[in-house]
């Protein structure tokens, strides 16, 4: 038998003015405990049994069918891709989630990567991350939030320019990247492997005073329509100001001491945010009624992701600042939870026992 345990941090995408670009790793871990019995005892779909513990209090029942969870139906694409049909006899994977879904925090990015990993292991593939990161990019399309799990930290990420041919690969619907489940019925297809190097990232320094407080609302918005919600172009205007402030971002995240009044600044956006309000109720507000002038403590206020999470950096009185926000959202018959978190440096990584 074989056992080891996955482990992958959420992420709060953007940081305000960094759209599909910027990521943060955060200490709230999804983790994947996995054992490979040489043994089958019974038949399972595709030699895997998953079972789930929830921890973030979320609605939605997760599926236990492996060609329906997004974790282990990513891991399918991976094994796929390089021939193997199903999981080894016999792969058992129980998934400990704390991350809340749909709500900013990238659970959906942290799944992909737990299914890119487990496949990998499973697989015995011997993929480089870099690599997992171009399978990860042929489902979320977006890199901030899978490369901020997968490599840990704060990230700055982009896309490459591909050749045409591999344009239209990294373009495929996602439909046929990952199929629709054929009822435990192996269909014998072999879905489009990445392209190489679709993205790519770049580490950036945080400064070891800024901690992450996540308000938590207490309700869904799928990254979906917090998408469909953007406009398709942009004024100059506001293309300047978020590149203006994008520019600033890491430095002024990674200097220490921080300076509150460059970070707040640093954070403003025009190019989701205010768009997103109708998503979410008094965002507006939230983003703008308190400053490091009016509350110490406070570095600067975004969305976490699509939201409607809020993110607010902040070096003390981390209650307070809590408090204050989740008083905003109540005055919108809204509640919320709140964590304390930290920049979790280390990424995705596997444990053998
Ligand atoms: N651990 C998980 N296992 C299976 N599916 C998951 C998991 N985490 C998230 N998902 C799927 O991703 C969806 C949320 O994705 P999304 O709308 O992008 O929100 P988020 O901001 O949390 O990433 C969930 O509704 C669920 O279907
Ligand atoms: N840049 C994306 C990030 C989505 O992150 P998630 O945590 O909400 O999945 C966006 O803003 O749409």
């Amino acid at each position: 038998m074989t056992s080891f345990v996955i482990k992958i941090p959420c992420s709060s995408a953007n940081i305000g003015p960094g759209f599909d670009v910027i990521g943060l790793a955060l200490s709230l871990h999804l983790d994947l405990h996995v054992t490979v019995e040489a043994k089958p005892s019974s038949q399972l779909p595709f030699n895997c049994a998953i079972t789930y513990e929830d921890q973030s209090k979320s609605v939605e029942q997760i599926s236990l069918d492996p060609e329906v969870n997004l974790i282990t139906r990513v891991a399918l694409y991976v094994l796929r891709c390089h021939d193997q049909r199903a999981f080894p006899v016999e792969t058992k994977v129980h998934i400990v989630n704390p991350i809340p879904l749909g709500r900013g925090l990238g659970s959906s990015g942290t799944a992909v990567v737990a299914g890119v990993m487990l496949g990998n292991e499973v697989g015995k593939l011997g993929l480089s991350k870099e690599r997992l990161l171009d399978y990860c990019l042929m489902i979320e399309r977006h890199p901030d939030n899978v490369a901020a799990s997968l490599f840990g930290g704060f990230v700055g990420t982009y896309l490459n320019e591909l050749k045409p041919e591999d344009v239209a690969r990294k373009e495929i619907p996602l439909s046929e990247v990952l199929p629709a489940p054929a009822g435990g019925v192996d269909t014998g297809i072999r879905p489009p492997a990445p392209p190489m190097a679709i993205g790519h990232y770049r580490k950036f320094n945080w400064a070891p005073e800024i901690k992450a407080i996540a308000i938590i609302p207490n309700f869904v918005v799928p990254t979906a329509n917090a998408r469909n919600v953007l406009p398709q172009t942009y004024s100059r205007a506001d293309v300047v100001f978020n590149l203006q402030r994008a520019a600033l971002l890491p430095a002024a995240l990674g200097s220490s001491p921080p300076d509150p009044d460059m970070i707040f600044l640093a954070m403003q956006d025009k190019v989701h945010q205010p768009y997103r309000k109708t998503l979410i109720p008094g965002l507006t507000e939230i983003l703008q009624f308190m400053t490091p002038a009016t509350q110490p403590g406070l570095l600067g206020i975004c969305l976490s992701g699509a939201g409607p999470t809020i993110l607010a950096l902040a070096t003390d009185r981390f209650t307070e600042i809590a408090d204050r926000i989740i008083a905003q959202f109540a005055s919108n018959d809204i509640s919320c939870q709140w964590k304390l978190l930290e920049p979790a440096h280390d990424g995705a990584t596997v444990t053998y026992n």
